[in-house]
């Protein structure tokens, strides 16, 4: 127990412990995506090259994994583009967080339930077709298809443009979101249950066939007899504008309470954040983590900063300095040796001298978890004479 603790304890750094957090942070956040957006088999494919990658490392299968490391970058581009809608609707629910949002959108539900209540009222009276979705916890994006983005605060000069009949975007469903109208002319899966729909009509049945399959809120307005439905849980319900305004006066509460309990609530998900702390410090401890020390030796450079005007350094004019560092593996993969110079400042002097240099006390770019055994030569002397004078 003590060899496998002992040089834990003696080489983990403080900096390795944000590394684990930085990579089980995005770990996290992949493994929500795949649970909330993706489909199945595209978790599955994930899952599985995260897999044969761990398998690939811990084997040394050269060829495998240059064909990942070549691979990834196009792999990265590839889901770029693929799931570029899902890049920006993440960060589209970021800035719509209430620290981005600020009080703009502190809407009471009450004006926005009004609103809705009375449009769908009037559009009723009108006999003028309409479906509203209301999602509630479960996501809808698998379910819902086409549609044009909206983005707008609900109002009722909007709701009823949407839906005249000679609009173009009349057809199919508005999704609204809390106070917004996300997008409208979305098309919702049909009910297969066709004996429940009044009059066979399809846009009750798409109401019903959305209720069905998620936990959303469907209200549909019927062009040809005036009444407002609401459909929730797989039922159709005929209802008046009294009982439409308290079923969204309490779905509007129990979106707020979800909200609520959303920013308070300690940790709604504590399986996937071990899962990805796990994930993160396994793969921390079989690529990162080395107790050996490595030595290796450089030739950098010797350079001359702020040579003063009208003077030269005189020949033997030294180049390179031969550097030999220590240290863990890691830190020599994160190096980059062109970096690193014997850098030498010649500033001040204004006449000819000759100065020794210990070379060691001027290098640069070395990382701080390197140790600098040996720098050959020791010692330089620099020779300064007027320029043109020829060195004796
Ligand atoms: N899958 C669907 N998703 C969303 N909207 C749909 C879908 N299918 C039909 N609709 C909408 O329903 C309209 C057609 O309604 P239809 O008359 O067939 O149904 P209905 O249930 O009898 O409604 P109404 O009583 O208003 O006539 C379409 O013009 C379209 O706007």
């Amino acid at each position: 127990m003590d060899s496998f603790a002992r040089p834990l304890i003696d080489h983990v750094r403080l900096a390795d412990g944000l590394d684990i957090a930085v990579v089980a942070v995005l770990i996290y956040i992949l493994l929500v995506w795949l649970r909330d957006r993706a489909s199945r088999s595209l978790a599955v494919i994930v899952v599985s090259l995260g897999v044969l990658f761990l398998i690939a490392r811990w084997l040394d299968l050269f060829l495998t994994i240059m064909a990942f490391r070549y691979g990834i970058v196009g792999l990265l581009l590839a889901m770029v583009v693929v799931f570029q809608q899902d890049i920006r609707h993440g960060f589209e629910r970021l800035t719509s967080t209430r620290w981005f949002r600020g009080v703009s959108d502190a809407r009471p539900s009450h004006r926005t339930v009004d609103t809705i209540t009375q449009t769908v009222t009037d559009l009723a009276k009108d006999r003028i077709g309409a479906l509203l979705v209301f999602p509630n916890r479960q996501p809808l994006d698998l379910h819902l298809q086409g549609g044009v983005e909206v983005d707008a605060q609900i109002s009722e000069p909007l709701l009823k443009s949407i839906f005249h009949p000679k609009s173009p975007g009349h057809d199919g469903a508005v999704l609204i979101q809390g106070h917004r109208i996300v997008s409208l002319g979305l098309h919702l899966p049909l009910t297969t249950r066709f004996d429940q729909v009044p009059d066979g009509g399809t846009r009750h049945a798409a109401a019903a066939g959305l209720a069905e399959c998620s936990d959303a809120l469907v209200v549909a307005v019927s062009e040809e007899r005036g009444t407002i439905t609401l459909a929730q849980d797989g039922q159709l319900k005929v209802i008046e504008p009294a009982e439409l305004a308290s079923r969204l006066g309490k779905y509007y509460h129990d979106q707020n309470d979800v909200d609520q309990s959303n920013r308070t609530r300690r940790d709604p998900n504590w399986g996937l954040k071990l899962v990805a702390i796990a994930l993160a410090t396994l793969s921390w401890w079989l690529f990162a983590f080395q107790t050996d020390t490595v030595q290796r030796t450089f030739v950098v450079p010797i350079e001359f900063r702020n040579l003063p005007e009208g003077f030269q350094v005189a020949d033997p004019k030294p180049t390179y300095a031969e550097l030999t560092l220590s240290g863990p593996e890691n830190a020599f993969t994160l190096l980059d040796p062109v970096e690193m110079t014997v850098s030498l400042d010649l500033r001040g002097t204004d006449r000819p001298s000759v100065t020794t240099w210990h070379t060691a006390n001027h290098l640069t770019n070395i990382p701080r978890e390197l140790t600098t055994e040996a720098v050959v030569p020791e010692t330089i002397l620099i020779s300064l004479q007027p320029s043109g004078e020829i060195a004796p």
